[in-house]
């Protein structure tokens, strides 16, 4: 196990995070800076605090799984009412649309195309507002949610529905780990669709079974699948610790906001955080990988979504929307950049190990129409969504690019990002709490030892002698060095000065001691004497409060 203060946090350039170019300490810094930022645009502002996505009428394309489903209360989400949501959202208008085209202001759509839509959408409603392509992009990292399919779509509250403790375990949410880590397993040269082993997307679903045979990949040990060794490419690399880190950062969030089944209360657990995480210091340098890397894409967006149409209905709510994400963006850009994608992708074979990078992602994000609890998918869904997000902007766009020639980003794909960072962000903060929680247990156990300590050593102390005890009331004669007869009359002055203190001293501490001496002497000899009268011989064992005194005489 490795605590918080052996490795982490101690200042660079010592502490890096692994394959990032930031220490740990830098990381918390940003996130205490900026985490009041991304808890206002998670917690507070319309956009980002709904998402639409189809929770219900996907199936597992990969297995069937009946028995999987959490039944828990925890499990269940509370879906939205429409009226709730800003009107351009709602499915009415949604119904008006029928192509998947529909551009934000700032992309490619170019000037005198015919418009995308079919119905007439009411002055106040942009296309931009509506738009979400339900094909898939080449580009794309995952597959999204299609918040254009107005029969299967619901919208949720993300701040109503907090990724926490659900009881969803066992078999079935194993069987998703795992399948999420066999897309980790690239081969030697990568293959473009097919070397995944749930088939690259489009590829017809794999029984279990086969996903299962893969377990000759996996070590006995920690982790379902052993982390790529270092010697590995870093594209491969950077793929492990995205999904360890998102594992990480789930496990952390059911640790911290856990459900304690005697009181009914929520509150972190430290046993739970303990055995999930403190034990693994790899899985939590993975979670802050990803918080680097996330951090990276929201900042390479920053021109970008200085013209993003928010739709909210009003004018003035998208200006403060704006303002805000350009805080956030600002914030970060005035730090020295914390990843740099530009040196993936690079050798001979990028092309191919790219496709299939991205292949493999999106394996990961079907794979969450397997997970069996609702509120996990939910967020399931939106953190693969928002990581995918992050790794097509990090690798297809140009940070450089005048307005237009970057793909502009689906509302869902936005909201999912900037609350993936939410979740990272969050993360981050249980771990420091935790590690507190840690350091506070380690002084409780360290004070108990020395109380124990303390408490055998005051057992040996009563256990000695009493005359030992009274001892340290004598008064000592102060320690002179033999006269050598060639001290000055200022030394014998003082020599003499500092024995008539302490003669002054004694004769104080004689006088004012003398009552108390004289009532002990009464009670000891009384004490005797009735014994004696008595036919006791205790008076025999009895020692005379004095006899240090006499014996020195
Ligand atoms: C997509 C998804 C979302 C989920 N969301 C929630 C949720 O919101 N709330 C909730 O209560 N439960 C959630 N779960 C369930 C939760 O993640 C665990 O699966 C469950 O709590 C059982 O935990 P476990 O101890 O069996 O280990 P799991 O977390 O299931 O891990 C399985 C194995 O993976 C390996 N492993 C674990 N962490 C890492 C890591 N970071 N890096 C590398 N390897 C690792 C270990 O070998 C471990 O034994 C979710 C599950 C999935 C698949």
């Amino acid at each position: 196990a490795v605590d918080r203060d052996l490795s982490y946090c101690a200042g660079e350039p010592e502490n890096l995070v692994n394959d990032a170019c930031v220490s740990y300490a830098t990381l918390e810094r940003l996130n205490a800076e900026l985490r009041p930022s991304v808890q206002y645009l998670t917690q507070n502002v319309d956009f980002f605090t709904y998402y639409r996505l189809d929770l219900y009428g996907r199936e597992c394309p990969f297995w069937s799984d009946d028995e999987g489903f959490c039944g828990n209360r925890a499990c269940a989400v509370d879906v939205a009412d429409e009226k709730d949501i800003p009107e351009s959202w709602r499915s009415s208008e949604l119904g008006k649309l029928e192509g998947p085209k529909a551009s934000q202001p700032t992309s490619s759509v170019k000037k005198g195309e015919p418009s995308p839509f079919r119905g007439g959408l009411g002055e106040e409603t942009a296309e931009s507002c509506i738009f979400e392509p339900n094909d898939l992009d080449k580009r794309d990292y995952c597959v999204l949610e299609d918040e254009f399919n107005v029969k299967n779509s619901v919208y949720v509250s993300l701040v109503d529905n907090p990724e926490r403790f659900t009881g969803y375990a066992g078999k079935s949410a194993n069987n998703v780990w795992r399948a999420v880590y066999q897309e980790n397993c690239f081969d030697a040269q990568p293959k473009s669709q097919s070397s995944s082993p749930l088939q690259a997307f489009g590829g017809a679903a794999v029984p279990l079974k086969n996903v299962m045979d893969r377990r000759k990949h996996e070590v006995v040990g920690q982790n379902l699948i052993a982390p790529p060794p270092e010697e590995q490419c870093l594209e491969k690399r950077v793929f492990y610790r995205v999904i360890s880190g998102m594992h990480a950062s789930i496990s952390m969030h059911l640790c911290y906001d856990f459900l304690n089944q005697t009181t009914g209360e929520w509150g972190p657990n430290l046993q739970c955080y303990k055995d999930r995480l403190h034990a693994y210091p790899d899985r939590i340098q993975n979670m802050y990988f990803n918080y680097a890397i996330l951090l990276r894409a929201v900042a390479k967006l920053r021109n970008n979504l200085k013209s993003y149409t928010f739709c909210s209905g009003d004018k003035r709510t998208d200006t403060l929307t704006r303002k805000r994400i350009a805080a956030l963006t600002d914030g970060i850009a005035s730090h020295p950049q914390v990843f740099d994608e530009s040196i993936m992708f690079k050798d001979e074979n990028a092309i191919l190990l790219k496709e299939d990078f991205r292949n493999r992602f999106r394996n990961v994000s079907r794979l969450m129409d397997c997970v069996g609890c609702d509120k996990c998918r939910l967020w399931g869904k939106i953190q693969t969504a928002g990581y995918g997000t992050a790794l097509k902007v990090l690798f297809e766009y140009d940070e450089n690019a005048q307005n237009g020639e970057n793909q502009t980003l689906r509302r869902t794909e936005l909201v999912a990002l900037v609350n993936t960072l939410g979740r990272l962000s969050n993360s981050l903060y249980a771990f420091t709490r935790f590690s507190a929680m840690i350091e506070q247990e380690r002084m409780i156990e360290e004070m108990r030892a020395q109380d124990a300590f303390s408490k055998l050593d005051k057992e040996s102390r009563k256990d000695a002698p009493k005359e030992e005890k009274e001892d340290e009331n004598i008064m000592k004669w102060p320690e002179q060095p033999d006269l050598t007869g060639e001290e000055s009359v200022s030394e014998l002055f003082w020599r003499e000065i500092e024995m008539i203190t302490f003669a002054l001293k004694f004769l104080w501490k004689s006088w004012t001691e003398l009552p108390l001496k004289v009532w002990r002497i009464y009670k000891w000899g009384t004490a005797v004497l009735l014994d004696k009268f008595l036919g006791r011989d205790r008076f025999r064992t009895r020692a005379f409060p004095y006899k240090h005194a006499l014996d020195e005489l």
